[in-house]
C-alpha cells in the first residue's frame, strides 16, 4: 500500500515562513484527503512542497508498492490550480504529451488506449481534436485533470481541481476521483474550498490556517461549527441532510476573521 507521511515540513519564501512544520500520520493509498483552509493558508504551497516543486526543511516520504506494473518507485503528479495551456495542441495531443513526459517518445497502442480511456472517463472524447486555445475555463480544468490522471500516479495532488466546474460536473468528477483512489490504490490529496463537497467525498480532512496544521481527521470530526468559527470566522451549523450526509448551513460571518495570509493560525484547535 502507498503511504505518504510528512514530518516537520516547512517552507519559507525569502525570510517569510509559509509552512510552519506540518507533520502527519501516514496518509494511505485508496483514500481521499481534502486539504481545506482559508485563502493563503498554504494549501498550494504544501502540495508543491510534497511534489518537490519548492524546497524546504522537513521530510516528505512516499513509500509502498505501486500497483502500476513495472513501476519500482511510487510516483507523484501535481495538478496546478492554474495550469499553463499549450495553445498549439489539441486536447488529445496535450493529454498524450502529459503521458509521455519523462518517458521515451515512442507511442504505443497502449499509450493511445490510456489517453482514450481517460478522455472517456472524464467525458472529453468529443473535444479530442479541439484546440486547447478554444476551450472554456471548465473544459481546460478537465483537460488538466486528464493530464494528471493519464499518468496513473500513486500520489495525485489535485489543487482545486473542480473550482471552474458546474455543480453536476463537480459531483461527477469528485466521485470519479474517489473511484480512482479506491480502484488503483492511489493516495489523493485535493485542495478544495467547497466544504460540502469535502464532507461528501473525503476520507480525511486536513485543515491549514496561517501555514499551520490545525486539524486532521474524519470529515465529521473535523468540519464542525467550532472550526468554521475559528478558522473561517463563519457562524454555521453542520447537520445531517438525508442521504447526502452532513451539510454545512451558514448563518453568517462571526466578524472575527483575520486578513487573508495574516500570520499565525486563528484557532486553538489542536493538531492531532
Ligand atoms: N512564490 C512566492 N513568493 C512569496 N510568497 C508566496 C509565493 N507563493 C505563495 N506565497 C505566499 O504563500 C502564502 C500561501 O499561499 P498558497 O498559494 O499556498 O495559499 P492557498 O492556501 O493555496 O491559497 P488559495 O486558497 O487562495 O489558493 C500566501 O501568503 C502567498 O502570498
Amino acid at each position: 500500500m502507498i503511504e505518504l507521511r510528512l514530518d516537520d515540513v516547512r517552507v519559507a519564501h525569502g525570510r517569510v515562513p509559509i509552512l510552519h512544520g506540518i507533520s502527519t500520520p501516514p496518509l494511505r493509498g485508496g483514500e481521499v484527503v481534502a486539504v481545506i483552509g482559508p485563502n493563503a493558508a498554504g494549501k498550494s504551497t504544501l502540495m508543491r512542497r510534497i511534489a518537490g516543486l519548492v524546497g524546504g526543511a522537513g521530510t516528505v516520504s512516499l513509500t509502498g508498492t505501486s500497483r502500476v506494473a513495472g513501476r519500482r518507485v511510487p510516483s507523484c503528479c501535481y495538478m496546478p490550480q492554474d495550469g499553463a495551456v499549450a495553445a498549439a495542441l489539441s486536447v488529445y495531443e496535450a493529454v498524450l504529451l502529459a503521458l509521455k513526459q519523462g518517458a521515451s517518445w515512442g507511442v504505443t497502442d497502449a499509450d493511445l488506449g490510456r489517453v482514450e480511456r481517460v478522455l472517456d472517463d472524464l467525458r472529453l472524447t468529443d473535444l479530442g481534436f479541439r484546440s486547447m486555445a478554444r476551450l472554456s475555463g471548465g473544459q481546460r480544468q478537465l483537460v488538466s485533470l486528464a493530464e494528471t490522471l493519464v499518468r496513473e500516479p500513486d500520489l495525485a495532488l489535485l489543487d482545486e481541481p473542480t473550482s471552474a466546474l458546474d455543480l453536476s460536473r463537480q459531483i461527477e468528477i469528485l466521485d470519479h476521483v474517489r473511484g480512482v483512489a479506491r480502484q488503483r490504490g492511489t493516495c489523493v490529496l485535493i485542495s478544495i474550498h467547497d466544504l460540502n463537497q469535502a464532507l461528501r467525498i473525503a476520507d480525511t480532512v486536513l485543515v491549514l490556517d496561517g501555514g499551520r496544521l490545525v486539524a486532521l481527521g474524519p470529515p465529521a470530526a473535523v468540519i464542525t461549527p467550532a472550526l468554521l468559527r475559528t478558522v473561517y470566522g463563519v457562524e454555521a451549523r453542520v447537520e445531517a441532510a438525508g442521504s447526502a450526509g452532513l451539510h454545512v448551513l451558514v448563518d453568517g460571518l462571526s466578524g472575527l476573521r483575520k486578513a487573508p495570509g495574516g500570520t499565525g493560525a486563528a484557532t486553538a484547535i489542536a493538531a492531532p
